[in-house]
C-alpha cells in the first residue's frame, strides 16, 4: 500500500477560517508577546512564522529579544501590562530547572502555551476544565495539542469509542521527553487510552492509564526495554529529536505505521515512505493554529 504524506498545512486549514471569523468580531486586537532569549534558529523561524500567520488572522504579535538573565523582569512587566493578552517564551532558555521556573512565572491568564503549573497539573491529572461548571477549559500546550489534532485528522483517534478512550488499543512511541513537548504529549495520549512508550536519550518509560483507577490519569513506569524492542510494536511513532544526525532506523518500523515528526529537523529517513501508511514530516503550521486558538480563548476569558 502506498504511503500517504500528510502536510501540516492541510490540517491547519481546518482552523484558519474559524479563527479569522472570530477575530473579525473583536473590538480590539488580541496581542501576543513572544520572548526570545536563546539563539535557536528554529525558535526565530517559529517567531517569524507566528508573526506572519497571526497578522493574517488579524491578531497582533510583538517579538521581544531579551538577554536570558533579564527574562524574569521582562515577564513580570508583561504580566502586568493590560495591552498584552498572551505571553510565550521560546524554549529551551537555560535547558535546566530554571526553565520550569520561567514556565511558572507566566500569569496563567496569559499563558498561551499552558506550561505553568496550573495547566500542567490539570493536563497530567486528566482534568480538562478550570471550574466545576465546565465553562472554562484548561489551556493545553500548543505542540502536543497540534500533534493530537494531526492524529485526529488522519483517523488515528477512533471516534466510535467512548470519549476519553479514543486511542484504546493503540501503541504509540514518543521519542523526546522534554517538559514542553514530549512529556505532556505522552501524557495526553495515555490519558486518551493509548499505551505510550516515552523514549528519551537515557531511558524508556511506559505511560499507561489504569482502567481500574478511580482517578482517570496515567501512570509512568520505567522499563529496561530498548528502542529496538519497543518501536516494532508501535502503531504510531512520533519523533522530536532536535539533532540532524539522529535518524529513526526505518528497519525497526512496523509495516503500515503512522510516522509523525515534530522536530525542526527530519528524524525519519526518506525510506520511511516504503514502510509507513501515513507520514507527517512536520507539524509546525498546526502548532501556529493552536497558538492562535489559545490566544483567543485567553482573550475571551480576560474580557
Ligand atoms: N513543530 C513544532 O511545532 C515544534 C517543534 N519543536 C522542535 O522539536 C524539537 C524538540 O524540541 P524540545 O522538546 O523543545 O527540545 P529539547 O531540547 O528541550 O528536548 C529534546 C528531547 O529529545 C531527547 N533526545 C535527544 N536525543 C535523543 C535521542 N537520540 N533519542 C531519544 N531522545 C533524545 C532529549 O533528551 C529531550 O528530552 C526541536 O527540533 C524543536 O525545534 C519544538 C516545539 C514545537
Ligand atoms: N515555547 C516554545 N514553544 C514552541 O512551540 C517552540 C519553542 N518554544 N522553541 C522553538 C520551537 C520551534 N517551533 C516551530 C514551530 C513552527 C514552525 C513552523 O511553522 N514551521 C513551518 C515552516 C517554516 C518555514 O517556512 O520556514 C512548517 O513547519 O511548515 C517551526 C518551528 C516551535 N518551537
Amino acid at each position: 500500500m502506498p504511503c500517504k504524506v500528510v502536510l501540516a498545512a492541510e490540517v491547519a486549514t481546518n482552523y484558519t477560517s474559524e479563527i479569522k471569523s472570530e477575530v473579525s468580531q473583536k473590538p480590539v486586537k488580541p496581542k501576543l508577546v513572544g520572548f526570545l532569549a536563546n539563539d535557536d534558529p528554529y525558535a526565530e523561524k517559529y517567531a517569524q512564522s507566528s508573526s506572519k500567520h497571526l497578522a493574517e488572522a488579524g491578531l497582533a504579535f510583538e517579538l521581544r529579544q531579551v538577554p536570558r538573565d533579564e527574562l524574569e523582569n521582562a515577564l513580570k512587566e508583561a504580566n502586568q501590562d493590560p495591552s498584552v493578552s498572551g505571553i510565550l517564551v521560546y524554549y529551551p532558555v537555560f535547558s535546566d530547572e530554571r526553565d520550569q521556573k520561567l514556565q511558572d512565572m507566566v500569569d496563567p491568564a496569559k499563558d498561551v502555551e499552558g506550561l505553568n503549573v496550573v495547566y500542567n497539573g490539570k493536563l497530567y491529572s486528566n482534568d480538562r476544565y478550570m471550574d466545576e461548571d465546565k465553562t472554562r477549559k484548561a489551556i493545553l500546550p500548543c505542540t502536543p495539542l497540534a500533534v493530537v489534532k494531526v492524529l485526529e485528522h488522519i483517523g488515528v483517534y477512533d471516534q466510535s469509542l467512548p470519549y476519553g478512550d479514543h486511542l484504546r488499543g493503540k501503541t504509540i512511541a514518543v521519542v523526546n521527553r522534554s517538559e514542553v513537548v514530549g512529556r505532556p504529549l505522552a501524557a495526553l495520549l495515555a490519558n486518551d487510552g493509548a499505551r505510550v512508550y516515552s523514549i528519551d536519550i537515557n531511558d524508556i518509560q511506559v505511560f499507561e492509564r489504569q482502567s481500574s483507577a478511580a482517578i482517570n490519569s496515567y501512570t509512568a513506569t520505567k522499563t529496561e526495554l530498548k528502542p529496538e524492542d519497543v518501536i516494532p510494536q508501535c502503531d504510531v511513532v512520533i519523533t522530536g529529536v532536535p539533532t540532524a544526525a539522529y535518524k529513526m532506523p526505518t528497519k525497526l518500523l512496523k509495516p503500515g505505521v503512522v510516522a509523525v515528526n515534530f522536530a525542526s529537523v527530519r528524524n525519519f529517513e526518506p525510506e520511511v515512505k516504503d514502510v509507513a501508511s501515513i507520514y507527517v514530516p512536520s507539524v509546525g503550521k498546526v502548532t501556529v493554529s493552536m497558538l492562535q486558538r489559545n490566544l483567543l480563548r485567553l482573550f475571551n476569558y480576560q474580557n
